[in-house]
Parts: structure tokens; C-alpha cells; sequence
């Protein structure tokens, strides 16, 4: 065929055909590893999106990556609430929970958007299986203070179920919902991020993504020029020492740093409501978000974020 490099067929440019051959190397690497995704409710902003990222994640899982996905689903929740005319309070970012408020906790998360996940994956194949933390009493956890009720600090994170259904070639997907350790103790209310820290640091994760509705890190929220695209563990934890990050971005970081200290290669926090960032993440030289590295990080991956890697992998 006489074939025209500047004019391909169907309109496919070489910008696609370059990110996809730089993929390569990233690809060899991250095969065979398991990942942690955190999905947060925030990033699920509608039902279009959220096909897109579960696609996207049986795609990892077809080029042979084990993710887990834990997730949330706060803006559900509270929505859930205020249609029960439930008031709706943070202290500190962690949400206010009644024994009644606790039930629709359960329900939106364990039942509405954990099931919706897997729907949505199972189209491409039947990967995906749900779970919360109460079963295989996955997260055992235990009251975090009188005052916010039912919320639950974690105590343990039980992993042979998931690390059992990542053998089986499942994708795991963990509702952030807790279990007393004591019979009868009922269920506790964690912190989706806290869960996915504590996750990634019991299964030795290779690394942890934490999908949320902002790029990444910023060095100082009110300024948009100031994304971090790669920082290092001990920046991060002076960051939160000196309270320069806020609300959400603080379980975010403390997990971060939990999962790190722990062994884990990289966090990574990106925006789950950009198309494919979690592949433009994982599988770009550039990457689109943050990427925090441990002070000993293994050398095979310190160019990233300075350029292409291919040539310390082959
Ligand atoms: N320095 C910072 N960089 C980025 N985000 C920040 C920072 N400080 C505070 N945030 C807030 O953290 C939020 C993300 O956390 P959260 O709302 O809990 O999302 P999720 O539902 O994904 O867990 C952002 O929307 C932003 O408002
Ligand atoms: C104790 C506590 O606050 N739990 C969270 C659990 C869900 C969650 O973490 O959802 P996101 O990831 O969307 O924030 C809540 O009730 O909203």
C-alpha cells in the first residue's frame, strides 16, 4: 500500500502511536506487580466517567497487573443522609455517624457504590468481586473517639482474602467499611484513604494511586502554577507537619506516607475525573499527577519525571 506517514488512517496521530510505544517499558515493569487504586467519591462524577476508569483498570489487569481497588463514596453518602433528613457534620474530615447513620453508610457503600463498581468492570469480563471490610473480616477496626460515633480507626487489616482473590486472578473491590474485632462489636465507618494506606502496607503493594478531583498536590492550593509533579517522602511529611495541606489532602498524605514507610515503591495522587489518568499515570515518562518517592527509592525508576527510563530496563 503506498502509505503516507502525515496522513494516517482514520485520523490515528503519532502522538498516539509515541505514547503508546513509551508505555513499554512501564508496562514491563508494573507486570505481575500488585497495585492498590484508592477511588474516592469525588472522582465519581458521573456514570460515564466511572465506566472509563473501570475500563481502564481491566485494561491494567489484561496486560497483567493485580490491582485492588479500595474505594469511597462520601458525596453519595451524605446525599444518602439528607434524603433521610440525617444531619450531615465533619469534625476534622472524618463524617459524624450515629448507630442509624452507620446502616446508610453500610448500604450506600457496601451495596449501592461497591456493586456499581463491579458492574461496571464485570462488562469486560467477569474480574471484579466485591467486598467490604466485614468480610473475611478484612479491616478489623475499632471506635475512634465518643464523639464521632460509629467511625472506626483501623486496628489490622486481615489480607488473605484479597491477596487470595488477586491468586485467583480477581480484581478485589473493598468497600471502606470495618469490623470490630469482638463478636457482636458491629461495624465501623473508616476513612476510604486510611483504609487504601493500611491496604497497600499489609498486601506489600508495589505502589498506591489515589484517584481523588484534583491533578495532584499542590504546593499551595490557592495557586494553580504550583502542582507537584514528583516530591519526595520527607517533603511530603514536612508538608503535613507544618499543616500546608487541608481537609481531604490530609488522610490522603498520612496514607501516603503509612504505605511508604511501609515498603511500598511509590504513592501517587492524580485526578480520577481526567480521562485515563490513571493509564497517562502509570504508563507516561511525564505521568499527569504526583508522584512521591521514598528517600531509598530503587533506582530503576529515579529518571521518571526527567525523561524516558526504556533504556535502564532493557
Ligand atoms: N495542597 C493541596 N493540594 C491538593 N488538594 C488539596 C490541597 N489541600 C487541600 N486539598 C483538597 O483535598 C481535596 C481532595 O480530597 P477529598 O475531597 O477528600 O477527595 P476524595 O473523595 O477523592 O477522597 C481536594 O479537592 C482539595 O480541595
Ligand atoms: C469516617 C469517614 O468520614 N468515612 C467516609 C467513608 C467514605 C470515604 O472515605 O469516601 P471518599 O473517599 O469519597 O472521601 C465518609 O463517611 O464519607
Amino acid at each position: 500500500m503506498n502509505y503516507d506517514k502525515d496522513s494516517r488512517p482514520n485520523g490515528v496521530d503519532t502522538i498516539t502511536g509515541e505514547v503508546l510505544a513509551e508505555a513499554m517499558p512501564w508496562i514491563k515493569n508494573i507486570t505481575g506487580k500488585t497495585i492498590v487504586i484508592k477511588y474516592g467519591g469525588s472522582a465519581m462524577v458521573d456514570e460515564q466517567l466511572r465506566a472509563e476508569v473501570m475500563a481502564d483498570i481491566v485494561l491494567l489487569k489484561i496486560i497483567g497487573v493485580n490491582p485492588v481497588i479500595v474505594h469511597g463514596g462520601g458525596l453519595a453518602i451524605s446525599e444518602a443522609m439528607k434524603r433521610f433528613d440525617m444531619p450531615v457534620k465533619f469534625i476534622d474530615g472524618q463524617r459524624v455517624t450515629t448507630d442509624a447513620a452507620m446502616k446508610v453508610v453500610r448500604s450506600v457503600l457496601a451495596g449501592q457504590v461497591n456493586q456499581e463498581l463491579v458492574e461496571a468492570m464485570n462488562e469486560h469480563g467477569r474480574v471484579a468481586v466485591g467486598l467490604s471490610g466485614a468480610d473475611g473480616a478484612t479491616i478489623i477496626a475499632e471506635q475512634a473517639s465518643e464523639q464521632l460515633g460509629r467511625v472506626g480507626r483501623v486496628v489490622r487489616i486481615n489480607s488473605q482474602l484479597l491477596e487470595d482473590l488477586v491468586s485467583a486472578n480477581y480484581i478485589p473491590v473493598l468497600a471502606s467499611v470495618g469490623i470490630g474485632e469482638e463478636p457482636g462489636s458491629g461495624f465501623f465507618n473508616v476513612n476510604a484513604d486510611v483504609v487504601a494506606g493500611h491496604v497497600a502496607a499489609a498486601i506489600g503493594a508495589h505502589k498506591v494511586f489515589f484517584l481523588t478531583d484534583v491533578d495532584g498536590l499542590y504546593r499551595d492550593f490557592d495557586d494553580k502554577s504550583t502542582l507537584i509533579s514528583r516530591i519526595s517522602l520527607d517533603e511530603v511529611r514536612e508538608m503535613v507537619d507544618k499543616k500546608q495541606v487541608s481537609t481531604g489532602m490530609i488522610p490522603k498524605l498520612r496514607s501516603c506516607i503509612r504505605a511508604l514507610d511501609a515498603g511500598v515503591h511509590r504513592a501517587h495522587i492524580l485526578n480520577g475525573t481526567t480521562p485515563h489518568a490513571l493509564l497517562l499515570e502509570m504508563l507516561t515518562d511525564k505521568g499527569v499527577g504526583t508522584m512521591i518517592v521514598p528517600p531509598d527509592g530503587d533506582a530503576a525508576f529515579d529518571s521518571t519525571r526527567e525523561g524516558s527510563f526504556a533504556s535502564k530496563l532493557v
